[in-house]
């Protein structure tokens, strides 16, 4: 394998994709060619912000960095689901893993140390928000409304829209404290805070159109117990 390796940004530049690649690496020098993903700089726990400032790793923007990372991935495996369900979800979920990579890029540039080229390169759109707005409303014009609060359920595509849907509220989580200190957009913010609420509707959506029973929370004196069952 063959990437562009850039000084003090570590791999970051190769694993958030190509996107940033062309967009900040491409113009950051000087730039080299290696064949190793690994450089062992991160050894010893600290690491490099793309501003080239270097942290411990239990810093908060990598905390927040590898917390965008895991919702990444969590919703690549719920894409596969859906695929396989044959929901059309598919491009959607792509197009936000993108988006996440820009908000990843985001806070790998704290503000404090940012210098103006920086910011060019990681300047976040905060335009797709609306988009992910409309395709909420959409879901929601065609599902029964909301009565009961709902357990995550459904089936793999809806289960797993629930786990990233979690692991989206920690990621808004580990990113607030980045926001309050002035270090990243707040705009990145608001888009993770509407992405729970897509993977919520999303996860009733990919139910729904499953035909799979969205379980509802009960008061455990309400359930029926073992030995009510057994005497059934
Ligand atoms: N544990 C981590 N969690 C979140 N982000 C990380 C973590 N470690 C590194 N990063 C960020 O991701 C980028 C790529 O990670 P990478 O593993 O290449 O960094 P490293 O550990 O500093 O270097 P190396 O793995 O080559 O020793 C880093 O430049 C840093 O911005």
């Amino acid at each position: 394998m063959s990437f562009t390796r850039i000084p003090m940004l570590g791999l970051f530049c190769a694993r958030i994709g190509t996107r940033h690649l062309q967009g900040v690496c491409a113009l950051t020098s000087p730039v080299r060619y290696y064949n190793k993903i690994y450089t062992k700089t991160g050894d010893k726990g600290t690491s490099v912000t793309f501003t080239g400032v270097r942290k411990p790793k239990d810093n908060a923007v990598f905390k927040a960095l590898g917390t965008t990372d895991e919702l990444s991935s969590a919703i690549g495996l719920a894409a596969e689901f859906c695929s396989e369900a044959g929901h059309p979800m598919e491009d959607r979920l792509q197009i936000i893993q993108c988006v996440l990579q820009d908000v990843g890029s985001n806070i790998a540039t704290p503000l404090s140390s940012a210098r103006n080229a920086h910011l060019q390169k990681v300047k976040f759109n905060h335009k797709f928000i609306h988009e992910m707005e409309s395709w909420i409303d959409e879901m929601t014009e065609e599902l029964p409304p909301l009565k009961n609060f709902i357990l995550p359920s459904g089936g793999k595509s809806a289960c797993s829209l629930h786990l990233a849907r979690s692991i989206c509220r920690r990621a808004e989580r580990s990113m607030a404290p980045l926001v309050r200190d002035e270090e990243i957009d707040p705009e990145t913010l608001k888009f993770v805070n509407r992405l729970s609420d897509f993977l919520f509707t999303a996860a009733r959506y990919a139910a729904m159109k499953e035909g799979k029973e969205e379980k509802i929370y009960r008061r455990i004196g309400e359930l029926p117990s073992q030995d009510d069952k057994k005497k059934d």
